[in-house]
């Protein structure tokens, strides 16, 4: 195996002016004692006018998701199965509260990447840190989702979701399934649901016990164009609204652009491509978006012929 690529950041503001002036708009993701001055400076300053006042909501959201998020860092992450090295001496800081979207070739390792932050891959030399503190195995405040929903046949809808909750508190089921807009159903068999509905439940039984990370694996795989963007807007409003920072396998790059606030590019056992995607949210298909689309594809393509979808998407 070729030996691992040092992480690269591209820094594109100095020649894109658009992101250059994003970049200068947007609030770094602050740490937390950073998240407690942004609340502080929200009761003490006086906005001047509707730009100052949208700038402070801006913050406050940012300090209250920093405030619910795990930081996560991989430092000199290697996993090997058997001789074949998949990840070699890998570097990643997550931020509290981002959204990181993992692109990559079919077989590059995003999904060994993300089930060594989950620990369920123990890596042969590296660790993974929480919050600072280096974690091995299972954790409480992580959950992962993959594109089968996973469902037991033999339980209803709510007794899906009570798995994910401690005690199996059936309130707080009820309240994750309110959440995806599938209370109603509570009752039912899985058999049942569409295959975007059943997703909805993985992702209230994810959520139920409002973890700090939340790991997808390709979870919207499987669904047709229109739940597929259903889902998006569904997880990107539940990361908003509660915090957590989320870590998405994709290999749809629209998608990629359309939740990250940073992408990377896992290829030949390392990072290649680190970058933020600086557009507002909800995200617009206009030219900004179609900016980042291109760098992403014009990047992954260097290594690999595109398949462009019959919708205007593209998977690598
Ligand atoms: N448990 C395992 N035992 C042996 N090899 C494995 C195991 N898990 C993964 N691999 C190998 O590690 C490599 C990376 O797999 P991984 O599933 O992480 O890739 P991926 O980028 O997520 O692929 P895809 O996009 O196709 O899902 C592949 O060559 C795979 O065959």
């Amino acid at each position: 195996m070729a030996s691992s690529l040092p992480a690269q950041s591209v820094d594109e503001s100095a020649d894109d002016p658009r992101r250059a002036a994003k970049a200068a708009a947007k609030p770094a993701a602050p740490s937390r004692n950073s998240a407690e001055d942004v609340i502080h400076r929200k009761v003490t300053r006086k906005p001047e006018d509707a730009e100052s006042l949208e700038r402070v909501s801006e913050e406050q959201e940012s300090a209250s998701r920093s405030a619910s998020g795990s930081t996560v860092t991989v430092r000199g992450g290697t996993v090997r199965f058997g001789e074949k090295i998949v990840l070699e001496s890998l570097e990643l800081s997550i931020r509290s509260g981002e959204f990181l979207v993992v692109v990559g070739r079919s077989g590059c390792g995003k999904s060994t990447l993300l089930r060594l932050i989950a620990g369920l891959e123990k890596p042969v030399s590296g660790s993974v840190s929480f919050d600072g503190k280096p974690s091995s195995g299972l954790r409480s405040d992580v959950r992962i989702m993959f594109q089968d929903a996973r469902l037991l046949p033999w339980k209803s809808v709510l007794d899906n979701v009570r798995i994910g909750v401690p005690d199996g508190d059936r309130d707080k089921a009820l309240e994750a399934l309110q959440l995806v807009g599938l209370a109603e159903r509570a009752s039912e068999w899985p058999s049942v649901l569409s295959g975007g509905q059943r997703q909805r439940v993985a992702l209230a039984r994810a959520l139920a016990s409002s973890p700090r990370l939340l790991l997808l694996d390709e979870p919207l795989g499987a669904l047709d164009a229109l739940t597929r963007i259903e889902m998006q807007q569904l997880i990107e409003r539940l990361w908003r609204e509660r915090g957590f920072t989320a870590v998405l396998v994709t290999h749809d790059v629209s998608e990629a652009v359309a939740l990250a606030d940073r992408v990377i590019l896992v290829e030949q056992g390392g990072i290649t491509l680190d970058t933020d995607i600086a557009l507002s949210r909800p995200r617009e298909h206009d030219s900004g978006f179609a900016h980042y689309e291109k760098l992403i594809l014009d990047r992954v393509l260097t290594t690999r012929t595109d398949t462009g979808g019959t919708d205007g998407s593209y998977t690598i």
